[in-house]
């Protein structure tokens, strides 16, 4: 037991051995949630002597749920963390619907709408019915009143007069009829149905112990019911959340149910953690005076282990194209200048919204630094793969509209767009699904408005031929051979080689590369592995349904494809090297120990559209919490697009005269170097090492952030070369700019850039004693003439390149710090990082408060409107306005619910556990996240074409089977 609770400080152990029913382990941000809840799992299945089969564990993610398995492993050993259930709340459901859901009349052969199918659905309802609804927005619609556990029953009663109620009555009901005529779920079916199933079979549930959920303040209210159903049994719950990171509400999560967790079961336990483990105090300050500008919340402070280490930047820039450049030329100084200590892959750079990557992408790309997506393409959305998983998804679900539209003219069958609709319109008519409109329209059973033309007519015969075909060959196969062996049939009888050939003229071979991946991982299918993973124990009075023939386990095969999030593999080592590029969104739960936040604007954050400020301002205390020692975000003053003025987010402060901020990225002197390395618990480099850094510096690097002003203005005379520039420019202001743009243009490939145009720089220089930081609001000096041994523009000042009469015309640079050493440390505020009388905290009203249930949110102070943008519905309100006094927790004596046939000895530890007493009320269900795929949505980047993303190497769930996707990356690389 020891070694499982090493290494976790006094509060973490008082939560992983707690012996609560209800548990809340509620903490900010890298203060161990997770870690407090692997060890839990393993301290009950190790110590208290829980069966894993017994014991759900619900993440976030699949990929947590991977990772929890693997620490899993290592904490106990032996193959009991296989047994457990253990995956997102999604996949937990399909597990209990493929096993009970015959008992109320779901076949074990369902099949599984992803978002796409959902949408493509809609898409071509809209179509028929010609409503005015945006297919998204009706989507999301759909989404929002299933996850309020609203059936289509329900919505058609509370449909009200108006036009726009009546259409969205007449698209759901429509969307619910087209799921049905195909057999499918989508993913807010899976975890509505598991309600409805487990409401009525709690039997399903009747041998589950304990059940545990990590980021419980994004669950919605259909997770929340869930919750419930599925602890049924014993109501032996532990969950960790930390409010303040509740930034999924737009998907219907709901913040409010860490309250009623605590109504509902008025025995709760609640233990909060305090230290944060992953921040600077620097870092952690800022994100604390963010946070509290929400007065709702209770008042806790984030208690760092780590120095104070260095300020957080607010970078103003020009516009969005400087803000990449500046971006690119300040993560090549840092890696540069830290002698090492830092490297690409500790960088993150996190962004509101997908599409800002764009310009980023391209600065990196251009300046040959790797980068990766978090959220990359799945390996199963790839188009060939996807086409040939459409194949297998029609031969076993042939009602199955969107994957026969998907395929009914791929490759070309000469079934033109008109005669898809028009066998669309029959279809819709006569109320039968697509494939048996084509089959009747082809036996001459039924008539289409403009007669088939001969060449559609055999297309369409052909396309029939097959997938019977595929129906007959299985029932003949045996189950685990069915997946592998109807994609060779597909692959063969389309001539899939020659298909992608004639298609794909330029890389046909890496697609057919990842047809040969698809069909090694549905050959590796075995009966055991596939329904190992799904298996749940047998309980009493429940019938599990039995994984029969060929048909079911192609069935589960696809399912387990549909949610899968598993990102194609890549060669870990390449990927080790490359920054990260990501949304916030999907950054939860991650760390970094650097972390840029571009485009703090606002209209960017809080995005224009969004609903819920105080989500925002989360999004941005997420961002900022990532980050282990140096944090940017970064503001360009102007957007080109619009080309008026942003306004910074109003989260952050305007002044940078506090303590809080500084508007440049810091000097990597030796002190704030040796300070990154004890955060992030490496070994500082040598001074010598730092000071090599220096002559590292190409010719248009800086050692300082000092390229760009400070006050975002366009870069200075200095750096747009006049006239009399030095002849290695060419002596023109276009030949530098030219040489620029060839600098960041070329070496798509190559991890650092190499200045082309620059063709006399010299990187000899001898190391001089390194120069005072000046500020890059200070005008520079101009470059002299020099016929040979010109240096670098970021080390002219150590080098004394310009001539004695020059120096008069010069204003002198303001320096910064000491003027004695550079290496020396800049000046640090100088209050404790923590201060005493924040050292213990207490919930105070608000979200925990007793008398506060209704949840009600005071709207913040409202700011000065004079600088409100023009026409925006938004209403900015202060930053930093000051908090009323919260209310004093009246401290309830901890009850601790009894398990055991003792009261359980009282934890002693210095924390807050409190347990709050109230009425038992449930409240209604009022919404739900639909989604579970956090995707960016954008092309691979060609760099990485075909390779892929992926954030972790070790072993992958797929498909039903377990197996490394490193192999694929080998053979690929090979
Ligand atoms: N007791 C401890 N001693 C040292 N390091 C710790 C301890 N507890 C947690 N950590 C480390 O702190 C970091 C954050 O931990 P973890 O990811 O579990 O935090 P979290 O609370 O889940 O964070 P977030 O809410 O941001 O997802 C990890 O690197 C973890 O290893």
């Amino acid at each position: 037991m020891e070694a499982m609770l090493r290494g976790l400080n006094a509060a973490q152990r008082a939560a992983v051995t707690s012996k609560a029913s209800v548990l809340q382990v509620l903490a900010p941000p890298g203060s161990g949630k997770t870690k407090t809840l692997t060890s839990r799992v393993a301290y009950l299945l190790a110590h208290e002597g829980y069966r894993p089969q017994n014991v759900i564990c619900c993440t976030f993610t699949i990929k947590a749920a991977r990772e929890m398995r693997e620490r899993l492993r290592g904490l106990v050993g032996g193959d009991l963390e296989s047994k457990l259930i253990l995956g997102t709340f999604h996949s937990i459901c399909r597990r209990y619907l493929v096993t009970y859901g015959h008992l109320i009349g779901i076949p074990n052969s369902f099949g599984i709408a992803d978002s796409d199918d959902s949408l493509g659905i809609i898409k071509r309802l809209q179509k028929k019915l010609k409503f005015g609804m945006e297919p998204r927005v009706a989507r999301n619609k759909i989404s929002h009143r299933k996850a309020r556990g609203q059936r289509l029953s329900d919505v058609l009663k509370a449909t009200g007069k108006s036009v726009d109620a009546q259409e969205f009555a007449m698209i759901f009901e429509e969307y619910e009829t087209a799921l049905a005529t195909s057999n499918l779920l989508d993913y807010d079916d899976l975890l509505l149905r598991c309600v409805e199933l487990l409401r009525k079979y709690p039997q399903c549930v009747s041998n589950i112990e304990a059940l545990l959920i990590d980021e419980f303040q994004d669950t919605n209210n259909v997770q929340f019911e869930l919750m419930k159903l599925l602890a049924t049994a014993q109501a032996r719950i532990t969950i960790v959340g930390d409010p303040d990171q509740s930034i999924y509400g737009f998907r219907s999560a709901e913040i409010e149910n860490l309250t009623r967790m605590q109504e509902y079961y008025p025995g709760t336990v609640v233990i909060n953690l305090e230290e944060n483990y992953r921040s600077s105090s620097a870092v952690l300050n800022l994100a604390q005076d963010v946070i509290e500008q929400d007065e709702d919340r209770p008042n806790k402070r984030l208690k760092s282990t780590h120095c104070y280490g260095t300020l957080p930047v607010l970078r103003r820039l020009p516009n969005p194209h400087e803000e990449a450049a500046w971006l690119v030329s300040e993560v090549k100084r840092m890696t540069k200048m830290s002698g090492g200590c830092l490297e690409f892959a500790d960088i993150a750079i996190l962004l509101r919204s997908a599409f800002l990557s764009l310009l980023i992408e391209k600065a990196l790309a251009n300046a040959g630094i790797p980068y990766k997506m978090v959220g990359g393409r799945r390996f199963f959305d790839r188009v060939e793969v996807r086409l040939l998983l459409d194949y297998l998804r029609v031969i076993s679900h042939p009602d199955n509209n969107s994957a026969l539209l998907s395929i009914i003219n791929t490759p070309t069958r000469k079934v033109g767009d008109g005669t898809v609709a028009e066998l669309n319109r029959a279809a819709g008519s006569a109320k039968v699904s697509l494939w048996t409109a084509i089959q009747k329209v082809l036996k001459g059973e039924m008539g289409l408005e403009k007669k088939l033309s001969k060449p559609a007519e055999q297309g369409l015969g052909e396309l029939v031929s097959l997938i019977k075909k595929g129906q007959e060959k299985l029932k003949t196969l045996e189950p685990a051979q069915a997946p592998g062996k109807l994609i060779e049939l597909v692959a063969s009888t389309l001539r899939f080689q020659d298909y992608l050939k004639r298609q794909y003229k330029e890389d046909w071979e890496d697609r057919w590369e990842n047809v040969q991946e698809l069909l090694l991982q549905a050959r590796d299918v075995t009966l055991e592995t596939l329904t190992a993973e799904d298996q749940l124990p047998e309980v009493e009075g429940a019938e599990q349904a039995k994984v029969a023939g060929a048909q079911e386990v192609l069935a589960r095969f696809l399912a387990n494809v549909a949610l899968s999030t598993e990102l194609e593999a890549e060669d870990e080592n390449e990927l080790k090297s490359r920054i990260t590029i990501s949304t916030i969104h999907s950054a939860k739960g991650l760390e970094w120990p650097v972390v840029f936040v571009p485009a703090v604007y606002e209209g960017s954050i809080p995005h224009s559209r969004a609903e819920d400020t105080s989500e925002e301002r989360r999004l941005l205390y997420v961002a900022m919490t990532r980050a282990k020692a140096l944090l940017y975000m970064t503001f360009p003053i102007a957007q080109s697009r619009s080309e008026s003025e942003s306004i910074l987010t109003q989260f952050l402060p305007s002044n940078i005269e506090q303590n809080r901020l500084k508007d440049v990225g810091p000097a990597f002197n030796d002190q704030t170097v040796q300070d990154i390395a004890t955060i992030l618990g490496r070994a500082a480099p040598s001074q010598e090492a730092l000071a090599q850094a220096v002559t590292s510096l190409s010719d248009n690097e800086s050692q300082f952030d000092d390229i760009w002003p400070a006050d975002g203005s366009p870069k200075g005379p200095f750096y747009e070369i006049e006239t009399d520039m030095p002849s290695y420019y060419g002596g023109s202001a276009q030949s530098f700019v030219d040489a620029m743009k060839i600098n960041t243009t070329f070496q798509q490939t190559s991890n650092f850039s190499t200045v082309a145009g620059f063709t006399t720089a010299s990187h000899q220089m001898s190391i001089m004693p390194p120069p005072q930081e000046p500020t890059p609001q200070a005008p520079k000096p101009k470059l002299a003439k020099s016929s040979s041994g010109q240096g670098s523009l970021a080390t002219f000042f150590s080098k004394g390149t310009f001539k004695e009469d020059q120096k008069e015309n010069i204003p002198a640079p303001k320096l910064v710090g000491s003027s004695s050493s550079f290496f020396s440390a800049p000046a640090k505020p100088t209050q404790p990082s923590i201060p005493v009388e924040l050292s213990s905290h207490r919930p105070g009203a608000g979200m925990f408060s007793k008398t506060n249930t209704t949840m009600k949110r005071p709207r913040p102070v409202l700011a000065e409107t004079s600088n409100i943008e023009q026409g925006s519905n938004k209403r900015p309100y202060t930053c930093f306005s000051s908090s009323p006094t919260k209310e004093a927790f009246d401290g309830a004596e901890p009850t601790v619910k009894k398990l055991v046939n003792e009261e359980p000895p009282q934890p002693k530890y210095n924390t807050t556990m409190s347990t709050l007493q109230q009425s038992k009320s449930e409240p209604g269900y009022s919404s739900f996240r639909s989604g579970m795929l956090n995707t960016l949505s954008r092309p691979a980047p060609l760099s990485s074409m075909p390779g892929s993303v992926s954030t972790n190497g070790a072993m992958k769930k797929t498909l039903g089977v377990r197996r490394s996707m490193n192999g694929w990356a080998d053979r690929k690389n090979k």
